[in-house]
C-alpha cells in the first residue's frame, strides 16, 4: 500500500464521521401515538406475542434479517493476531458488505476473549438477538473447535466465513480455472501455503467435490506438513500430512497444477514458478498482500491463471462473493444451519455466473469494460447484481431439499422478484408491465442496434421474454459485439437483424413510404433516400409505420430533440390528441414520482395542461398505480393572480370536467403535493387521499428542472421520458439511458402496442 492510498484509506474511515456503519429506524417515530405504539405501552403487545410463540420474533423484530459478525481478533486478514479492537474496521466492513450486497442488517461484535470455551459462552448467549452468526478472522485451530461447539449449541446458522465462505469461492474459481486450463479436479495436483482456517476448509470442499487427497500437499510457516511432524501440528492439519521427504514449499511445487495461498505475504518466490505444471492456477489469496503479485507470475509464467483476494487485480477470489448471498438464502428459508448441500449450491451458482455474460452494472463498476469468461475473469465480480439473484435462491432451495428450512420459500418466482426489487430499483414499478408484456411479446425495433447498452438490454428482454427484438445496424458489427460481450442471444434465431447496407428488400420499400410522408414537406426525394439509409431513427419509425414491427425504441446517441423530430415526422400524434407530451418517472426509495411535460412543450396552455394530465394519468394507471395528481405552481390554492397560477386553476376545472373521478388538485406548492399534512394546513377539502405521484408543471423549465433536481438530489432512477399521445408506440432514449432503462422502456412500449 503506498502512502497516498494509506492516507486515503484513513480519511475514508475517519470522515465525514468515524467508521463505516450506522443504525437507522425503520418505523416513523414522529407523533405521540407512534411513541405509544413503538414503546410503552404498545411494545408490550409484541413482547407478549413472542413470549407465547417465539416464531413471532421473525415477524415483529429485526431478528430474521440480522447477522452478527463476531471475532476475537486472532487472524485478522493476513495481519495476524492484532486483537479484537484493531480488527473492528474489518468487521464493520463485513457488516457493511452484508447490507450493501444483500440487504442484511448486520452488526460487528469484537469479543476480547482468547479462551475458546469462554468465547463460545459469550457468543452462544447472543442467540436471541440474531438470525445467524458469521464468525470472522478467528485463527486455526481454535476456530474449528469454536465453530463446532457453536453449531451444536445454537439453532441458527453459524458460519465461519474464513473457512466456508473462502472455500466456496475458491472451489468455484478452481472449477472454472481448471476448465479454462483444460484440466480436471480429480487429476489436479494441489499445493497450499497455509494450513489454517481458510486453507483446510478449502481443501475439504475441494476433496468433497472430487479432488484426491493423495494429490494434495500442505505447507505452513514451518514448511511441508509431513507424516510424523510434531512441531506446530494439530489434528486438523494432520489430516493432510503426507509421507514425503520434502520439507519446503519450493520442493513440493514441482508439477503442481494449483498453488493455493492462504497464508502470508510474499511467501511464493518468482524463481520457483517454473517448477509448476504447464498451465497452472496460482491463487495467491492472502490479504491485503498476496503470496506473490500477479505481475511477477505473469512475467515468469504467461500460461498461468492468477487470482488474488484484492479488488485491484483481475480475478478477485474473496469471500465477499459468497457470504452476503449464502446468508441471504439461509435467512430467507429460515435455515437452522448452513450445511454442505447449501455450500455446494453456492459453488455451482457462482461458477456458472462467470461463464455467462456479465451485466451492465458490472461493466459500469469496472470502468466500462464488460468482462468475458477467460483467464482474467474466472469468477464473477463483487458488484455483479446477479450474485444475489442466483446464489440466494439456490441456497434457499438446497436448504429446503436438505430439510433444514423452517420457513420454506413457497414461490421461487415471487422470491426472485423480491430479490430483484433490491437489485434493480425499477423492479417494483416495472413488474406489472413486464408481466403484461410477457403475456403477448411484441416485435420491438431498436434503431441503435450497435449500441452496447441496447445489446445488453436486448439480452435481458430475451431472458424475460417480453419482446421479439429487431435490431438495425451493420450485421457484422452487431455479431462481433455480441460475441465480444459474451452475450448469449442467438442472432439467427431469436433476434431479427436489419442492415441498411444489405437488406434492400426491407429498406427499399421504406424509402417510398418516407417519400410519401415527407415529400410535400420540403424533403427532396434524394434526401429522403439518404435519411432512410443513414438515419436509423427514421428507418425504425418507418418500420413501425409500415406495420413490420409493433413498437420502436430510438435515439440514445446525440441530441434527443433531433431523434424526436425524426420520429414524430413519421409517426405523428394520435387523432384523439391535440399534442404529444413527454412524461418522466423518477424512481425513489419511497416510490415513484412522475413529472409532465419534461421535454416537449415550452409553455403549455390551460387546455394543453389538462390534456397532458389526462394522458399522463392513463400512463400511470398502466403501471398498476393509482394516479394522484397535483398541479404545481408558485401559488397555493388561489393565492396568486399571476398568469401561470391562473392557468393551472383553469386547467384544474377542465380536468375535473373531463375526468370527475380522477384524484387531482391544485394549484399548489410542491411540498403540499407530497406532504398531506402541509396540504391540510392550506385546504381541508382536497380530494387527494395521499402524497401526489403525478406532478404536472406549469411549463417546460419547471418540469425539466424538477425531475432532474429530484433525481440528482435523492439518487433517483429515471424512467423515460415516455411519449404520450403518439399515434403508435415509439420512445426516444436520452443519451444517459442505461441498459436496464432501455429494457424498461421496451416493456412500456410493448404494452402500449
Ligand atoms: N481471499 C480470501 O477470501 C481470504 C483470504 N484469507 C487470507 O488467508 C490467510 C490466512 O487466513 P486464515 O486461514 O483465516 O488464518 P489462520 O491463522 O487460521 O491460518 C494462517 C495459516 O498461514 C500459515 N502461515 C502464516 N505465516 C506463514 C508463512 N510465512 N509461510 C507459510 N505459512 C504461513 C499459518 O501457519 P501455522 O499453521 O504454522 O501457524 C497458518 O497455517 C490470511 O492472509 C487471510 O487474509 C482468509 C480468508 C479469506
Ligand atoms: C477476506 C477475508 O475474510 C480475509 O482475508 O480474512
Ligand atoms: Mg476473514
Amino acid at each position: 500500500m503506498d502512502e497516498d492510498f494509506r492516507k486515503a484509506a484513513l480519511d475514508y474511515h475517519r470522515l465525514p464521521r468515524p467508521g463505516k456503519l450506522s443504525v437507522e429506524a425503520t418505523k416513523r417515530m414522529a407523533t405521540q401515538r407512534d411513541l405509544a405504539l413503538a414503546y410503552s405501552p404498545g411494545v408490550a403487545a409484541a413482547c407478549e406475542a413472542i413470549a407465547e410463540n417465539p416464531q413471532c420474533a421473525y415477524e415483529m423484530t429485526t431478528r430474521g434479517n440480522m447477522v452478527a459478525v463476531i471475532t476475537n481478533g486472532t487472524a485478522v486478514l493476513g495481519l495476524g493476531a492484532i486483537g479484537a479492537l484493531a480488527s473492528k474496521p474489518v468487521m464493520e466492513g463485513k457488516a457493511v458488505l452484508f447490507k450493501k450486497f444483500a440487504a442484511i442488517d448486520s452488526i460487528d461484535l469484537e469479543v476480547d476473549e482468547l479462551d475458546p470455551a469462554r468465547f463460545v459462552e459469550a457468543v452462544a448467549a447472543l442467540e436471541p438477538s440474531f438470525g445467524a452468526i458469521n464468525l470472522e478472522d478467528i485463527k486455526a485451530p481454535e476456530c474449528f473447535e469454536i465453530e463446532q461447539s457453536l453449531r451444536q449449541r445454537m439453532k441458527i446458522p453459524v458460519f465461519h466465513d474464513d473457512q466456508h465462505g473462502t472455500a466456496i469461492i475458491v472451489a468455484a474459481a478452481v472449477r472454472n480455472g481448471l476448465l479454462l486450463q483444460g484440466k480436471n479436479l480429480a487429476e489436479a495436483r494441489i499445493v497450499t501455503s497455509g494450513a489454517g482456517a481458510a486453507a483446510l476448509a478449502c481443501l475439504d470442499l475441494l476433496v468433497a467435490m472430487g479432488a484426491r487427497a493423495e494429490n494434495i500437499t500442505v505447507t505452513d510457516i514451518k514448511g511441508v506438513v509431513y507424516a510424523g511432524r510434531t512441531e506446530l501440528m494439530d489434528p486438523y492439519k494432520a489430516r493432510y500430512a503426507r509421507e514425503t521427504e520434502a520439507r519446503t514449499l519450493a520442493e513440493v511445487l514441482d508439477g503442481a497444477d494449483v498453488f493455493l495461498g492462504l497464508s502470508a505475504p510474499r511467501v511464493l518466490k518468482a524463481e520457483w514458478l517454473p517448477r509448476l505444471a504447464p498451465r497452472p492456477l496460482v491463487l495467491a489469496l492472502a490479504n491485503p498482500e498476496p503470496e506473490i503479485l500477479p505481475e511477477a507470475v505473469r512475467a515468469a509464467r504467461p500460461d498461468a491463471i492468477v487470482a488474488t483476494g484484492r479488488s485491484d487485480y483481475p480475478n478477485q477470489v474473496n469471500n465477499v462473493l459468497c457470504f452476503p448471498f449464502i446468508f441471504r438464502g439461509a435467512l430467507d428459508a429460515g435455515a437452522t444451519t448452513i450445511n454442505e448441500a447449501m455450500k455446494v449450491a453456492a459453488v455451482e451458482a457462482l461458477a456458472r455466473l462467470a461463464r455467462i455474460e456479465a451485466s451492465e452494472v458490472v461493466a459500469a463498476a469496472y470502468g466500462g469494460q464488460a468482462p468475458v469468461f477467460g483467464p482474467d475473469y474466472i469468477i464473477p465480480k463483487p458488484f455483479d447484481p446477479r450474485l444475489i439473484l442466483e446464489i440466494a435462491p439456490s441456497v434457499a432451495r438446497a436448504a429446503m431439499e436438505s430439510g433444514v428450512a423452517t420457513r420454506p420459500v413457497a414461490d421461487f418466482n415471487a422470491y426472485r422478484e423480491t430479490l430483484e426489487r433490491f437489485v434493480y430499483r425499477s423492479g417494483d414499478l416495472m413488474r406489472p408491465m413486464i408481466h403484461a408484456a410477457r403475456k403477448a411479446p411484441k416485435r420491438v425495433v431498436y434503431s441503435e442496434g450497435e449500441d452496447e447498452r441496447v445489446l445488453r438490454a436486448v439480452q435481458s428482454v430475451l431472458d424475460d421474454d417480453i419482446a421479439e427484438p429487431v435490431l438495425i445496424g451493420r450485421r457484422g458489427v452487431i455479431q462481433a459485439k455480441v460475441k465480444a460481450m459474451g452475450l448469449r442471444m442467438d442472432l439467427a434465431e431469436s433476434v431479427r437483424l436489419l442492415d441498411p447496407a444489405e437488406d434492400e428488400a426491407v429498406f427499399g420499400p421504406l424509402v417510398e413510404v418516407y417519400r410519401a410522408k415527407v415529400g410535400r414537406r420540403g424533403v427532396p426525394p434524394d434526401t429522403a433516400e439518404r435519411a432512410v439509409r443513414l438515419r436509423p431513427t427514421v428507418a425504425a419509425a418507418l418500420l413501425l409505420e409500415a406495420g413490420q414491427v409493433d413498437a420502436a425504441i430510438v435515439g440514445g446517441q446525440g441530441e434527443w430533440m433531433r431523434h424526436w423530430h425524426q420520429a414524430y415526422d413519421v409517426i405523428g400524434k394520435k387523432e384523439t390528441a391535440n399534442r404529444v407530451y413527454a412524461m418522466t418517472g423518477v424512481i425513489l426509495p419511497a416510490g415513484t414520482l412522475f413529472f409532465v411535460d419534461t421535454h416537449l412543450l415550452v409553455d403549455p396552455t390551460a387546455e394543453q395542461v389538462a390534456e397532458m394530465t389526462l394522458l399522463a394519468a392513463e400512463q400511470v394507471r398502466a403501471f398498476g398505480l393509482h394516479p394522484r395528481v397535483a398541479l404545481l405552481s408558485h401559488s397555493s390554492f388561489g393565492a396568486s393572480q399571476a398568469p401561470s397560477a391562473r392557468k393551472m386553476r383553469e386547467a384544474l376545472q377542465l380536468i375535473r370536467a373531463a375526468a370527475p373521478d380522477l384524484e387531482v388538485d391544485g394549484e399548489m406548492h410542491a411540498d403540499a403535493a407530497l406532504v398531506p399534512a402541509i396540504r391540510e394546513r392550506a385546504v381541508h377539502d382536497s380530494p387527494l387521499t395521499d402524497s401526489a405521484n403525478l406532478l404536472v408543471m406549469p411549463n417546460l423549465d419547471s418540469a425539466n428542472i424538477a425531475y432532474n433536481l429530484v433525481k440528482a438530489a435523492a439518487d433517483g432512477l429515471q424512467l423515460g421520458p415516455l411519449l404520450l399521445g403518439m399515434r403508435k408506440p415509439i420512445h426516444v432514449l436520452v443519451p444517459s439511458v442505461t441498459a436496464r432503462g432501455i429494457a424498461n422502456l421496451t416493456a412500456v412500449a410493448s404494452t402500449q402496442a
